[in-house]
């Protein structure tokens, strides 16, 4: 096998890339690869830019007033900072869940047709196939089936996190971004969306933002140390967690700052 051939496929390729919010410099120079088909977790003290920076894969950051972002944040083979995609469009591809399940005042079943019918789909038959089919990657099938038309308010709150897992999913996005997830939810709904998160990699690329060292080290692939606004360290979880290349990394996961 050519090394070509070994070289990790990526989704996201960041370079170089920089925020401000007005004069402040949240975000300095960002450089790593987010690989296909895995979780990479960002990790890193509070304040050091996690959010802002998984807010910058689509584009939501760009959207605050008096943010500036340069530099190169490639995403299907286009500068996405400089090109500035349809967003519609970039956010069906790439699916952002928040800390707290943030579902629309309507049924469980609105809520995940909404985005195949923004993108068209008024079959109500195709509409049922893929809101059922959403249901069952995100676990939540079997525990609503009987209640689609109830309001989503009704679900407790590690079920509406999964059903905004499933509005994601319905609009076929190739990565799903995640900040800090479980951070809300109690230790069984905790453990249920790692477990999604786990199984959702097979057809998606993920990336997650977690306060969690050992949520971090139990479900992502790759993981990225931010502090100051820098990513100072990214690479395999295992290594980066068993021995760090840098010593601010290892300071931060042995628990000495942060
Ligand atoms: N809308 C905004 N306007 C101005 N400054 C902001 C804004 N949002 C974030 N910041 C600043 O940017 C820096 C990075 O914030 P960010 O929320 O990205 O950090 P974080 O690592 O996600 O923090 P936490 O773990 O506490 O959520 C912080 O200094 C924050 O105060």
């Amino acid at each position: 096998m050519t090394t070509a051939a070994l070289k990790q496929e990526t989704v996201f390729d960041i370079n170089e890339m920089n925020l401000w919010y007005d004069q402040f410099h949240a975000l300095k120079d960002i450089t790593f690869p987010i690989h296909k088909k895995e979780v990479t977790a960002i990790i890193g003290p509070s304040g050091c830019g996690k959010s802002t920076f998984i807010k910058s894969l689509n584009l939501m950051a760009s959207r605050i007033p008096g943010v500036k972002m340069t530099g190169d944040i490639t995403f299907n083979h286009q500068n996405i900072i400089i090109n500035k995609p349809n967003l519609v469009d970039l956010r069906k591809k790439v699916g952002m869940i928040f800390q707290k399940g943030n579902p629309f005042p309507q049924s469980i079943f609105e809520n995940v047709a909404y985005g195949p019918k923004i993108h068209g789909i008024r079959n109500k038959k195709r509409l049922q196939e893929m809101v059922e089919d959403s249901l069952k990657k995100t676990a939540l099938w079997d525990e609503v089936k009987d209640r689609l038309n109830v309001n989503a308010f009704d679900l407790s709150g590690g079920q509406q996190q999964r059903l905004c897992i499933a509005r994601a999913i319905a609009t076929n996005p190739d990565v799903i971004l995640f900040d800090e997830p479980t951070s809300a939810l109690d230790p069984v709904s905790a453990n249920k969306i790692e477990e999604l998160i786990l199984n959702l990699k097979q057809n998606y690329t993920i990336v997650i933002v977690t306060h969690n060292m050992q949520q971090a080290a139990r479900i992502s692939d790759k993981t990225a140390f931010f502090l100051h606004g820098r990513m100072i360290e990214h690479g395999d979880t295992n290594q980066l967690f068993s021995n760090p290349k840098n010593k601010e990394t290892e300071e931060y996961i042995t628990g000495r700052f942060g």
